[in-house]
C-alpha cells in the first residue's frame, strides 16, 4: 500500500510537564487540503507546528513519536531545520510581511536559500510567485512600496507568495483568514483551492463553513486527541463520534 505524504504515528507533544497531544496517528495526502478543526485548546496549532518543527522555537516544547514527510523522519537529528521550513512553509493568522518592499518580501527567501542566480532570474521568480498567489495584477506597478502598505487580504496573499517562492512541498496555514473580511477571505479561499494541485495544504480553521468549502479531508481534535478523520463531506454529514457531532452542531467549542 502506498504511504500518505505526511504520516504522524503516536505523535505526542509536551510543553514542559503538560502534555498537549496524545498519540496522534494521522495520514495527510498529497495535493489535498486537510482541515484541522476542534475546540479552542484541543491541539490543532500544536499539531500543525510540529509538522515543520516550529514548536522547536518554543522553550520546553518536546515532540515524541514519528512524523514523516515523503518517508523522511522530520525529527531526525540530521534534519536541517531551515531547509525543512522552506519545504514546509507556514502562513499565520495575522499577515506578517517583513518591513520591506513588496518585491523584497518575496525575494528575501529566494536569496537566503540561494534559489535565484541572476537579477533577472530573481525578478522572474518574484513575478511567478506573486502570480501564483493571485496578487501580481494588484501590485505589479508598486513593487517597491512597503509590504505593509497593502490591505490585509493582499498582505496575506503576499505572505503566501513569499511561502511559495522557495518551492515548498507543503503549506501549513494557521487560521489564515481569521483577520480578513469576507471578501478577502473568499479570495484567499479560492487561492487555496487552486494551490492544492501543486502543494499539500494543512489548514487550521475555526470556521466549519471554511473547512467544508475548501478541504477534502477533515481531522477533528478534542483535548489533545484526534477523534476522527475522514472525507470532509462525511465528517460533516455523518460523523462517527458523538464528540464530533457535538462540535459540528455547535454544542461544544
Ligand atoms: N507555548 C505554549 N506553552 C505552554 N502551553 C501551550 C503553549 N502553546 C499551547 N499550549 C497548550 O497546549 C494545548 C493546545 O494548544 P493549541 O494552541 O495547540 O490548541 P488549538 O486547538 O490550536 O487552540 P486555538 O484554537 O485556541 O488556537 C493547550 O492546552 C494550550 O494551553
Amino acid at each position: 500500500m502506498e504511504h500518505a505524504f505526511i504520516t504522524a504515528r503516536n505523535a505526542r507533544v509536551f510543553y514542559g510537564e503538560k502534555q498537549a497531544l496524545f498519540g496522534i496517528d494521522l495520514d495527510i495526502e498529497a495535493n489535498q487540503v486537510t482541515a484541522l478543526i476542534g475546540p479552542s485548546g484541543c491541539g490543532k496549532s500544536t499539531f500543525l507546528r510540529s509538522i515543520n518543527r516550529m514548536n522547536d522555537l518554543i522553550q520546553n516544547c518536546r515532540f515524541d513519536g514519528s512524523l514523516q514527510i515523503a518517508g523522511h523522519e522530520v525529527y531526525d537529528a540530521a534534519v536541517d531545520v531551515v531547509a525543512l521550513r522552506a519545504q514546509v512553509g507556514m502562513v499565520f493568522q495575522k499577515p506578517n510581511p517583513f518591513p520591506k518592499s513588496i518585491f523584497e518580501n518575496v525575494a528575501y527567501g529566494l536569496r537566503i536559500h540561494g534559489l535565484a542566480g541572476s537579477k533577472v532570474e530573481l525578478a522572474d521568480r518574484v513575478e511567478w510567485s506573486l502570480k501564483s498567489a493571485g496578487l501580481w495584477d494588484e501590485v505589479a506597478d508598486r513593487l517597491d512600496q512597503p509590504g505593509n502598505s497593502l490591505s490585509g487580504g493582499q498582505q496575506q496573499r503576499l505572505c503566501i507568495a513569499r511561502t511559495i517562492a522557495v518551492e515548498p512541498k507543503v503549506i501549513l496555514m494557521d487560521e489564515p483568514c481569521s483577520a480578513l473580511d469576507p471578501i478577502a477571505t473568499a479570495v484567499v479561499e479560492d487561492l487555496i483551492d487552486g494551490l492544492r494541485k501543486d502543494y499539500t495544504i494543512v489548514i487550521v480553521t475555526h470556521s466549519m463553513q471554511q473547512a467544508a468549502r475548501i478541504s477534502q479531508r477533515t481531522a477533528f481534535f478534542h483535548l489533545g486527541k484526534l477523534i476522527e478523520v475522514g472525507a470532509t463531506q462525511d465528517v460533516f454529514t455523518t460523523p462517527r463520534h458523538e464528540q464530533t457531532q457535538n462540535y459540528i452542531t455547535g454544542r461544544i467549542g
